[in-house]
């Protein structure tokens, strides 16, 4: 298919747009390097660069690209950020979005997929989370992940713009090519492992009084692999609605230090610090339907292989990109 990849030089995106290219795919990556790397563009993909002032660039690179599908990964995408900053999270999510949405009717789209988070549900009233759970978000970025979702489902009623939503959890790992590397690292495991490269003394715990059995907040890993596997499976024809993409299994911070001192062979000194606003206790994916729908079936479950190619591809790059 010919596909359109917004935020495909970003960390997930970058990793989506290697697959898509292996299985045949023709892809053209949108992206404004806000965050992502173009050294993190796949080179047989085409690349425009994206303005962030200029609507009309997103429309016409849509419409000149005539893309058969969309995948859309761009977005602001912190948690902590979007309580000190929610109008970069509505303008860019939402509205940015919106454009984009608009783009995909005019050039006429068959299929959209769209970058969702469990962030959309806020703290759940059961786990594992399955999609028919309320969604209460306690953060301005899932508050306005969730405002795209609604908008996708009108899109769909109204135009019948076919589209599939992930609600990822915690996107981890790396391919051997492409890894993360964002220029203010907020996420926990490149944190962490930023004391056996050499490059902090310890790590950050954010909160050790949450009601959970070590205290600290709990979350469900999962492979960057794995999440584009199930976008190659959304992009077949009659695929649609609103999935879960996590393994079922929760870690705590404290476990995912362990196991980050255990692929390393370091010992990682932890300090704990206060709770970082926003932050639900425990957030565990029911997956069932992406697995039985889409026939979806990860290949890298387990927290010692997630984090075994995240140290993998920081040892190759432990400076990251170099853009
Ligand atoms: N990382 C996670 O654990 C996680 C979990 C749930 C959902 N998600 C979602 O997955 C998607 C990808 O996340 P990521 O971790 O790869 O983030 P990322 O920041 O690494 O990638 C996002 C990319 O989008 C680009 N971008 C942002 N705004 C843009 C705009 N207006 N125009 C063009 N490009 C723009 C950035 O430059 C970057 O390359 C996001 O939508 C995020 O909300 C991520
Ligand atoms: O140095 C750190 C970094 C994080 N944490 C804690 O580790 C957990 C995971 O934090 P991350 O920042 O790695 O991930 P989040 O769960 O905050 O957010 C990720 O998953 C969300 C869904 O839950 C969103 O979709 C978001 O885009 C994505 O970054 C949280 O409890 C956080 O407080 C620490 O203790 N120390």
């Amino acid at each position: 298919m010919n596909v359109f990849v917004t935020g495909g030089a970003g960390y997930i995106g970058s990793v989506c747009v290697e697959e898509l290219i292996k299985a045949g795919h023709q892809v053209t990556v949108y992206d404004n390097l806000s965050e992502g790397h173009r050294s993190a563009v796949d080179s047989r993909a085409k690349f425009i660069l994206g303005h962030p002032e200029k609507e009309n660039d997103l429309r016409n690179a849509v419409l000149s690209t005539k893309p058969e599908a969309i995948l859309h990964f761009a977005a602001s995408t912190l948690v902590g950020e979007s309580m000190t900053d929610p109008g970069k999270y509505f303008h860019n999510n939402v509205c940015n979005g919106l454009t984009l949405l608009n783009a995909a009717v005019e050039a006429g789209v068959k299929k959209f997929v769209f970058s969702s988070t469990c962030a959309t549900y806020g703290p759940p009233d059961k786990v594992p989370m399955t999609e028919d759970l309320p969604q209460r978000p306690i953060n301005p970025y899932g508050e306005s992940k969730l405002m795209f979702e609604k908008m996708l489902n009108w899109y769909h009623q109204v135009h019948k713009l076919e589209f599939v939503a992930f609600r990822y959890f915690n996107a981890a790992g790396a391919s051997e090519q492409f890894g993360e590397h964002h220029r203010i690292e907020t996420h926990l495991i490149p944190n962490i492992l930023k004391v056996p490269l050499g490059q902090s003394k310890q790590c950050d715990i954010y909160g050790t009084d949450y009601p959970t059995p070590d205290g600290t907040c709990i979350r469900d890993y999962i492979h960057i692999i794995d999440l584009a596997q199930a976008h190659m499976l959304a992009l077949a024809p009659g695929k649609q609605g609103f999935y879960n993409l996590g393994n079922g299994d929760g870690y705590s911070v404290r476990q995912v230090i362990e196991m980050c001192e255990k692929v390393s062979g370091t010992k990682i000194p932890a300090i704990e610090k206060p709770r970082r606003p926003g932050d639900p206790p425990k957030l565990v994916a029911g997956a069932d339907k992406a697995i039985r729908e889409l026939g979806w079936k990860p290949q890298y479950p387990k927290l010692q292989d997630i984090v075994t190619t995240a140290w993998n591809w920081h040892k190759q790059h432990p400076n990251g990109y170099s853009d």
